[in-house]
């Protein structure tokens, strides 16, 4: 059954076109460029997806391998984002980081003409790892890293900078599937406020930095996180029920469950929960999936609500060691793919977005002079 679509937060307007994606378009499913994401996330890398996102289609191996020689020569970072970052204090959240590594690569690399749209977004799918785990290990362990590795992959150069060392082949394959998962999603908060700044003709790195802090709430991509929090503060599967069940008679959100759009499943879901159980496997610690399975157990039974793309993502980056406010900063580095190819939609075929408002405020009144206020 499709979810009504009306009221506020412009919910069911149609505010443009776009050839990127269709998102619960039969119920529950979604598609990036006509492909299945379940067909994406069990056949390719991530890289493949990236190219099919921002060129049109996938990638022959050749194409490919080019593809992703190039992103792997971008790595580097220039010296002056450095020294910003190891200016940034460990207490800061590593979305305002990315965000400010974002905006510092904009100064020193200035988008000059839309002719540069691809260049730059290929520089920063290459540098946002570097960027946050540049941060990360300068900040809480003291160590300047080198950014450059020779991983093929995003998902495996991600964890090899944050850990120190390559990443095994389970992990790998679980980043290039999440970071599938994250990368594209029609008008979502961040993507819209990607194309707004888009549609002033301003340049690549304000858009992106813009959709980076759209990103970062915890009604949008900060529920990742916030889900984390939730349910390492539970003990057990019956500890989970007893607590979602007082925080629900308290009428408290839920976070990494509902969704906007759709109205049954998320099907990212099911996706990266299957790989959530094989990392809790490979570990011996099944204690995070018991737990997030039986929220999500109790979640539908009392309010028919399901899991979105987040809940699982939560226990699956714990399993991989990653420490959960890198959690947000991984979707940036997915879903910059979804951000400029929208972006260079807007551009194509652009008018400023600019939508009305229902006045309610005041009727006209005249200024009275201070003194007599
Ligand atoms: C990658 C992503 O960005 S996915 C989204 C990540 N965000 C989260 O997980 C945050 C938690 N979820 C939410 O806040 C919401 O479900 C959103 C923001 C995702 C969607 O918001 P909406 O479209 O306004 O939700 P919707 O219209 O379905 O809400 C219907 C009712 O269910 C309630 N509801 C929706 N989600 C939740 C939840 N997670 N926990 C508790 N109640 C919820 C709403 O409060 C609303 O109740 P009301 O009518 O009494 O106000
Ligand atoms: O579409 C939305 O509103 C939020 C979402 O799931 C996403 O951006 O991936």
């Amino acid at each position: 059954m499709a979810k009504q679509l009306s009221g506020a937060g412009l919910r069911g307007q149609v505010a443009g076109k776009t050839a990127l994606s269709t998102v619960g378009k039969s119920g529950s499913g979604l598609t990036y460029r006509g492909y299945d994401v379940k067909d994406l996330a069990n056949n390719c890398i991530f890289e493949e997806v990236a190219y099919l996102i921002l060129k049109g289609e996938l990638p022959n191996q050749e194409q490919l391998t080019a593809y992703q020689s190039k992103l792997k020569g971008l790595r580097g970072l220039p010296q002056a984002l450095k020294d910003v970052l190891e200016r940034i204090p460990a207490s800061a959240h590593p979305m305002d980081v990315i965000r400010t590594g974002c905006s510092m690569l904009g100064n020193l690399e200035t988008e000059e003409s839309f002719d540069q749209q691809q260049d730059a977004t290929d520089r920063m799918l290459a540098a946002f790892p570097g960027i946050i785990n540049y941060w990360y290990r300068f900040s809480h362990d003291g160590v300047r890293i080198e950014t450059e590795t020779d991983d093929d992959t995003i998902g495996a150069h991600f964890l090899h900078l944050l850990h120190g060392e390559k990443p095994s082949e389970l992990h790998e394959r679980v980043m290039n599937v999440s970071l599938i998962l994250y990368a594209e999603h029609e008008f979502n908060a961040s993507t819209f406020t990607a194309r707004v700044c888009a549609s002033t003709l301003s340049d690549i790195h304000s858009c992106i930095t813009g959709a980076i802090g759209s990103l970062r709430g915890p009604l949008h991509g900060g529920a990742n996180e916030a889900a984390m929090e939730l349910i390492e503060g539970m003990k057990d599967p019956e500890h989970a029920e007893e607590s979602l069940m007082g925080m629900l008679e308290r009428k408290e959100k839920i976070m990494g469950f509902g969704h906007a759009i759709y109205s049954e499943s998320d099907p990212r879901n099911e996706i990266i929960k299957v790989w959530s159980e094989k990392l809790a496997a490979e570990k011996g610690d099944a204690q995070l999936y018991d737990i997030s399975v039986r929220c999500e157990a109790v979640m539908w039974r009392e309010k028919k609500l399901f899991c979105n793309a987040d809940f699982f993502h939560a226990s699956a980056y714990n399993y991989m060691g990653i420490p959960t406010k890198l959690f947000t900063p991984i979707f940036v580095c997915s879903r910059l793919t979804g951000w400029a190819a929208h972006v260079m939609e807007q551009r194509a075929d652009n008018r400023i977005i600019r939508p009305s408002a229902e006045y309610v405020g005041a009727e006209p009144r005249s200024v009275v002079p201070i003194a007599e206020r």
